[in-house]
């Protein structure tokens, strides 16, 4: 098992783009697995991305072994995205205890926890860590793909990965439907590793250097419309405070659990590639979303029953939810945070790395 270290200060390495001192993995090389749960059967979703279990429940994660939980990090990580099947009896407690369990044995920084939603109402039923997602709040208006101004009305427009506006953004998500319509509300996802060996040498080199801007400020309007202040006290991270909610990030990202690197640009929350022109970044964004919506084979696409578990890496995936039904849909969602994100220039993409 690879040994995790502590973050130290020092020089800036010149083989790293972004992260931040007081924010860096504590992994000292990737992951490898074990084999601790071939016996759990599963297969993968797509060739890209996503895999499928039965029979592995979270309640039993909870007392497994830390070989196995870094093993089903490496596996998330890996794939993308992770489906459980039947775990209705799982406590939005227990989705939380997992979740610290999981972020941390993938060798998160000490200095982060789980997120609390800028739009989190103080003293919320389940606890400032669960994001309720549920349809009924999606009608009141706001959040990505409801916005009341005159924006885009294409299903695909609500593409994102987990609050890229923080500065330490999110590692895992884990989100359980417990409500839900008799057909409809997929969730999508899309992998970065695959979206990146899209890119041709040329633009793999060019777009390396470079950093983007993730602003979410316009959940200050809908703070003030929905009349429950913004979360200004730390979310998830003492680098996540106050009333900012824009971060730089750099646009090509190496994760930590696999070494292997994602475009880290998503619809929902980024606004602009820096050190190149407005007329540029206008022309490369959109480029780099359809890279994303129009490749149907870099994604998977879920068919939740009722207690089913998804958990992503949304340091390497996007994701989209879709909005075709009418009955009520419902779940609870866990975030943590991993580290500042970072660009190692050692790192290869997952088809080189894999030799495929
Ligand atoms: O409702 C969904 O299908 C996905 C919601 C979402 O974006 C999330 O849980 O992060
Ligand atoms: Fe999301």
């Amino acid at each position: 098992m690879p040994a995790i270290i502590q973050a130290v200060d020092g020089p800036v390495d010149a083989t790293i783009l972004g992260g931040h001192p007081e924010s860096r993995p504590r992994l000292t090389a990737p992951l490898t697995y074990t084999g601790s749960l071939d016996r759990f059967s599963h297969f993968d979703v797509t060739p890209a991305i996503g895999r499928e279990y039965t029979g592995l429940h979270i309640k039993d994660l909870l007392k497994a072994s830390d070989e196995q939980i870094q093993d089903l990090a490496l596996t998330i990580s890996q794939r993308g995205v992770v489906f459980l099947r039947g775990q209705a009896d799982v406590t939005p407690i227990e989705m939380k205890d997992f979740m610290l369990r999981l972020t941390e044995k993938a060798g998160c920084p000490e200095s982060s926890g789980l997120h609390v939603h800028p739009l989190t109402e103080e003293g919320s039923e389940l606890g400032d860590q669960i994001s309720v997602i549920s349809s009924a709040k999606q009608k009141k208006g706001g959040g990505l793909t409801h916005q009341l101004s005159d924006v885009s009305r294409f299903a695909s427009a609500g593409w994102h990965s987990d609050i890229t506006f923080e500065k330490v953004p999110s590692d895992y998500a884990m989100l359980k439907i417990h409500t839900l319509p008799e057909t409809g509300g997929d969730t999508l996802w899309a992998s970065g590793y695959e979206i990146y060996d899209r890119l041709s040498e040329p633009m793999k080199e060019f777009l390396s250097g470079l950093t983007a801007t993730h602003d979410a400020s316009f959940f200050h309007d809908e703070a003030a419309r929905l009349g429950n202040p913004l979360r200004k006290t730390p979310r998830g991270s003492h680098l996540n405070q106050g009333d900012n909610l824009v971060a730089v990030h750099p646009l090509i990202r190496t994760n930590p659990v696999t070494g292997w690197r994602s475009v880290y640009v998503n619809r929902g929350f980024t606004k602009r590639i820096n050190g190149v022109t407005r007329d540029e970044s206008d022309v490369l964004l959109p480029y780099l979303f359809n890279l994303v919506t129009q490749n149907h084979d870099a994604q998977v696409r879920f068919r939740w029953n009722q207690g089913d578990i998804a958990i992503w890496d949304n340091r390497s995936t996007f994701h989209c939810a879709t909005y075709d039904y009418e009955a009520a849909r419902a779940g609870d969602r866990v975030c943590s945070l991993g580290e500042a994100p970072y660009l190692d220039r050692n790192s290869t993409g997952r088809k080189e790395a894999l030799g495929l």
